[in-house]
């Protein structure tokens, strides 16, 4: 697939640019840097949304010609936001709340063109095997924790954590491909087959 123009991707997820290469969209990447502080009883769909807008918003500032886009993953408990843990020893408590349950992974996308913005939002629910303590621990030390929503990453080790999941990989990953083709449509980018 190929894309008819280049976009700015407002993010420093390594993740994020790999799946949106992996759809042949070109990009070229300008991170954005926000407050990512949740407001007082903010609700997590409108928390994230509100973080993706704002990445995409910070970027378009200072590229308004360009079509820009943003992400922002969060992982849901019991309605309870969890962004990515402080130190390891956070991570070991956010994974030992993972464990053996259910949780939802929302990632909210944004993308702003021509003085307009266009928001979406995936919804998965990821339900997780029970893990020993020496699980997380040899997890945990392996370093794939710390930069991640909830303390895992499905891409790598944690991938065999996960028993089910009902919605969108490329969502948990941290950026929903299908939402990603849709909103980018709307910005007038268009998915075309390669033609190498
Ligand atoms: C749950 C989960 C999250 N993640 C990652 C995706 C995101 O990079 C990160 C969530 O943090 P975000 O704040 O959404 O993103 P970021 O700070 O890494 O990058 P930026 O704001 O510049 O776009 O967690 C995975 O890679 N795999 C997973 O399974």
């Amino acid at each position: 697939m190929g894309t008819n123009k280049s976009i700015i991707l407002a993010s420093g997820s390594p993740r994020r640019a790999e799946l949106l290469q992996q759809i042949g969209v070109e990009f070229e990447i300008v991170p954005a840097n926000i407050d990512e502080t949740p407001a007082p009883n903010e609700q997590a769909a409108d928390y994230v949304q509100r973080m993706a807008r704002e990445k995409a918003s910070a970027v378009a500032k200072e590229f308004p010609s360009q079509v820009v886009l943003a992400a922002d993953t969060s992982v849901i408990v019991d309605g309870e936001i969890w962004g990515k843990p402080l130190d390891r020893q956070h991570a070991k408590v956010m994974l030992a709340g993972l464990s053996g349950r259910s949780h939802q992974v929302l990632t909210a996308l944004a993308v702003f063109y021509d003085g307009d913005v266009a928001l979406e939002l995936n919804v998965t629910d990821v339900s997780f095997a029970t893990l020993t303590a020496e699980q997380i621990d040899s997890y945990v030390a392996s370093g794939d924790a710390d930069d991640k929503a909830g303390a895992y990453g499905i891409q790598g080790a944690a991938g065999c954590f996960v028993k089910h999941l009902n919605g969108s990989y490329s969502g948990v990953m941290g950026l929903p491909l299908y939402e990603t083709a849709v909103l980018l449509g709307k910005a007038g980018i268009m998915l075309e087959p390669a033609n190498e």
